[in-house]
């Protein structure tokens, strides 16, 4: 799951997986830790000289620099994941879920969430108070970027109504589980869910509808 920094990520998340036996990614990070975050729960955070020799040994599945910061995914929690047959989540911006995408080939399904407009993120960032009036603009900045890259992910949610963007979120998981058997076998559930997940399939996105959104 990828998507601008305040679109809404880790909100969703917390609402789409609840329940469900699935393993999340806990990444490392360079950046401090906010109050309130957890050593070990929100991040590991490491100093810069910790990650980059853990990425010397090859210990990340995916890592990039986010306005400043290191961040990366551990790959050994996530092969020992799979291995017991659980599906794996992360968090991550549009440079790692490309590594991601490279790596994994279609065995990881990208899904880019979409901000209404650009007002509505700089809202939401302003709103969580975690960043300064600079940090906010370089995150802007960036989100710009990324959403002219959504393209390249398998589906785009918007996160305007919360509750409908978990919706479709765990439609997108049905369709994707439901896609690995023969469509015969599909329960009228998982019909449904890939309907569904049909209406955020990044198909018909185009440069055009993509400027929108950052110009808005
Ligand atoms: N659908 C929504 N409508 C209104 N506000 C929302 C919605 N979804 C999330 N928010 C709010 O937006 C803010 C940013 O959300 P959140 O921290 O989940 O973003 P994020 O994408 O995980 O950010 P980051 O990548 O920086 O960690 C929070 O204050 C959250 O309550
Ligand atoms: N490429 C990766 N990006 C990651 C990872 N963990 C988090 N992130 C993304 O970084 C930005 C900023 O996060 P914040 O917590 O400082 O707001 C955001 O887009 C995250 O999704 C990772 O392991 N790899």
């Amino acid at each position: 799951m990828t998507g601008a920094s305040g679109v809404g990520k880790g909100t969703l998340r917390e609402q789409w997986l609840a329940g469900q036996d699935v393993f999340y990614s806990t990444s490392w990070t360079t950046r401090e830790a906010r109050p309130g975050e957890v050593q070990g729960r929100d991040y590991v955070f490491v100093t810069p000289a910790e990650f980059l020799d853990k990425a010397r040994q090859g210990g990340f599945l995916e890592h990039a620099q986010f306005v400043g910061n290191h961040y990366g995914t551990p790959v050994e929690p996530i092969e020992a994941a799979l291995a017991r047959g659980q599906d794996v989540v992360l968090e991550i911006e549009v440079e790692g879920a490309m590594q991601v995408k490279e790596r994994m080939g279609d065995g990881a399904i990208l899904v880019f969430i979409m901000p209404p407009s650009l007002t509505e993120l700089r809202r939401r960032l302003t709103g969580r108070a975690t960043e300064t009036p600079e940090r906010i603009e370089k995150r802007l900045l960036r989100a710009r970027d990324e959403i002219m890259q959504a393209h390249a992910f398998r589906y785009v949610i918007v996160n305007d109504d919360l509750n409908r963007a978990v919706q479709e979120l765990l439609a997108v998981q049905q369709a994707e589980r439901a896609a690995q058997r023969p469509e015969a076998d599909w329960t009228q559930a998982e019909r449904d869910a890939h309907a569904l997940a049909r209406t955020v399939h990044s198909g018909a996105l185009n440069t055009e509808a993509l400027r929108q959104v950052v110009d808005s």
